[in-house]
């Protein structure tokens, strides 16, 4: 089955595809010299005529070109294999980087971006190259089957094309049962990573034994998809065996019946035999090659709903020199999450460079909405997001991020070493550089207390870390950027406000001259801040120079 969504992803692979069809169509046509040699000599041997010892050096050579083909072929269809997942998982990361995080779903998107795309791998390096050997090859055989035997060229002809035809009526259905299966698995795949990132609050609610038994269950009902895919998938391959089978036997049966009838063709019946093999071994072939390439196949929709995210959120810009001096303004703008009336309205705005501007308001006011405007993880759907006097959505997503950097309330690590993690931002960071980012969000006691300090490999997500000590680790990293903007979104509040006091005064003073938004509930956060905006249901509702007033705090800006 061709896909033509599928060929269009293929992209920078078609030359690839063409030439392991190229590599099946030579070893095919070795592999018809093999058998019109072979004939030749068993011919020869039964008429015990002629010298066979040519003929066995030309059956050898063939043999050894074949097994070197076969040789080639595998590392270019590892290589052309691996071009196609690169390819593709690159692009769906990059999409995936734009979708705004409250619309990703982690478990789907894994079981596309992993198996969906590790399926693909057969459908482009076995399937859609066997697909053009079987379009050359049966053909060809058929046509120097008809020149030794009418007869069995014409049965030959027929069950061919049964067995090319006939199965491909049923590739219809199986894909679109395979779609469901695969919406299953990747339901499936995202219930169990939400079950496993929460595992503790499941156990603490004695809920653990119910997620469990719905998984279960869920695995069950997708081992029941799955067992009725491979029996419709079986009825395909046995009805492609049949015509093979028959084929064989018919062209075979009337290449005898012109021996038995004492004809001219019958020294060919031994050749017809041996073509009739090679006639079908690649519809043979391309039916396994389909049964490795499908499951990638019923992926295609996963992966398209991923490709298709808007164009509004994905398309990046061409500025590619970050901003300079941090200069951020927003213009009447206004973002709504899809499907409420919840986000933020009418905001404008102006942070000169090197300003500290406090963000305060209740919960829900849209402080949060604010910092994900600013990094781009949403686009205003009213108004301008500008940076240095240009729409954010003019920077490309590299100039971008190295302009904005924005530590979230949920900061995420990675399991590299503590160092590594702190150098997310700069690579270059030198290590005095680094222990200076430590020290000043008080990390010194914390890294020193781990096993093997800043080379200790942090857990997944640094699980092991306390949320004051995650925070901290988050303020330290994003120092090290050099991003003439940061936004720091309640990133004290696991801490305690002693410790608090102390990671703000750093941070102050290591921010200096840059462009800081703090937002915060507390007001012990914001000390340092030169001008405070509060919110109210996502409009700016008053503003204040210095750090945001005790009154502000009482009359309920900021809790
Ligand atoms: N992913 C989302 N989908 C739908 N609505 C959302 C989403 N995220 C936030 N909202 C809604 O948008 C509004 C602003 O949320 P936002 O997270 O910006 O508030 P916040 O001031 O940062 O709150 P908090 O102080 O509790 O973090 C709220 O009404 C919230 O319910």
């Amino acid at each position: 089955m061709i896909h033509r969504r599928l060929l269009q992803l293929a992209g920078a692979v078609p030359g690839a595809i063409l030439g392991l069809a190229a590599i099946g169509i030579v070893i095919a046509a070795l592999q018809v010299t093999f058998a019109i040699t072979a004939g030749s000599v068993i011919a020869a041997l039964v008429r015990g005529t002629g010298d066979p010892w040519p003929a066995m050096a030309t059956l050898a050579a063939v043999t050894v070109a074949r097994g070197l083909l076969v040789w080639v072929r595998e590392p270019v269809a590892a290589r052309a294999g691996a071009a196609v997942r690169i390819r593709l998982r690159r692009r769906l990361l990059g999409r995936l980087s734009a979708v705004p995080v409250a619309e990703r779903d982690s478990g789907q998107a894994a079981a596309t971006v992993i198996d969906g795309v590790e399926g693909l791998d057969a459908y482009y390096t076995r399937y859609l190259p066997q697909l053009l050997v079987v379009l050359v090859v049966p053909a060809a055989v058929v046509a120097l089957t008809l020149t030794y035997s009418t007869t069995a060229g014409l049965v030959l002809a027929g069950a061919a094309a049964i067995a090319v035809i006939a199965p491909r009526a049923w590739d219809a259905r199986l894909l679109r049962n395979g779609r469901q299966r695969w919406e299953r698995f990747a339901r499936l795949s995202s219930d169990y990573v939400e079950a496993l990132q929460n595992i503790p609050l499941l156990r603490t609610f004695g809920a653990a034994g119910r997620t469990s038994a719905r998984l279960a269950d869920d695995a069950e009902g997708l081992r029941r998809s799955t067992m009725a895919q491979l029996r419709l998938s079986l009825v395909e391959t046995g009805l492609s065996a049949l015509a093979v089978q028959l084929g064989t036997v018919l062209a075979v049966i009337a290449a005898l019946a012109a021996v038995v009838g004492g004809s001219p063709e019958a020294a060919a019946a031994v050749t017809v035999l041996l073509l009739a093999r090679e006639c079908f071994r690649p519809v043979q072939e391309l039916g396994a090659a389909w049964h490795a390439g499908y499951l990638g196949l019923t992926a295609v929709d996963g992966l398209d709903r991923l490709l298709a995210y808007p164009a509004a959120i994905i398309e990046d810009g061409t500025r590619s020199e970050p901003a300079r001096h941090g200069v951020v303004e927003l213009d009447d703008v206004g973002y709504r999450y899809p499907g409420t009336d919840r986000g933020v309205a009418g905001l404008t705005l102006r942070i000169a460079p090197g300003e500290t501007v406090a963000v305060v308001g209740r919960s829900g006011s849209g402080k949060s909405t604010l910092a994900r405007l600013l990094e781009r993880d949403v686009d205003p759907a009213a108004g301008q997001v500008l940076l240095d006097g240009m729409e954010l959505r003019g920077y490309t997503q590299q100039a971008r991020s190295r302009s904005v950097v924005v530590v979230p309330q949920d900061p995420v690590f990675f399991a590299w070493t503590v160092r590594d993690n702190l150098r997310l931002y700069r690579p270059a960071a030198t290590e005095a550089e680094v222990e200076q980012a430590a020290e000043t969000a008080q990390l010194r006691d914390v890294i020193g207390g781990l096993p093997d300090g800043y080379d200790t490999v942090l857990a997944e997500n640094a699980e092991q870390l306390s949320g004051g000590q995650r925070q901290r680790l988050a303020i330290a990293r994003a120092l090290l950027a050099t991003a003439p903007v940061l936004v720091f979104d309640e990133v004290t509040s696991a801490l305690d406000l002693d410790t608090e006091r102390r990671v703000m005064d750093g941070v102050a003073a290591a921010t200096s001259g840059r462009t800081t938004i703090l937002i915060a509930h507390r007001d012990t956060a914001c000390a340092h801040a030169t001008r405070w905006i509060a919110l109210d249901q996502g409009r700016i509702a008053d503003t204040g120079d210095g750090p945001p007033s005790a009154r502000a705090s009482l009359s309920g800006r900021i809790r």
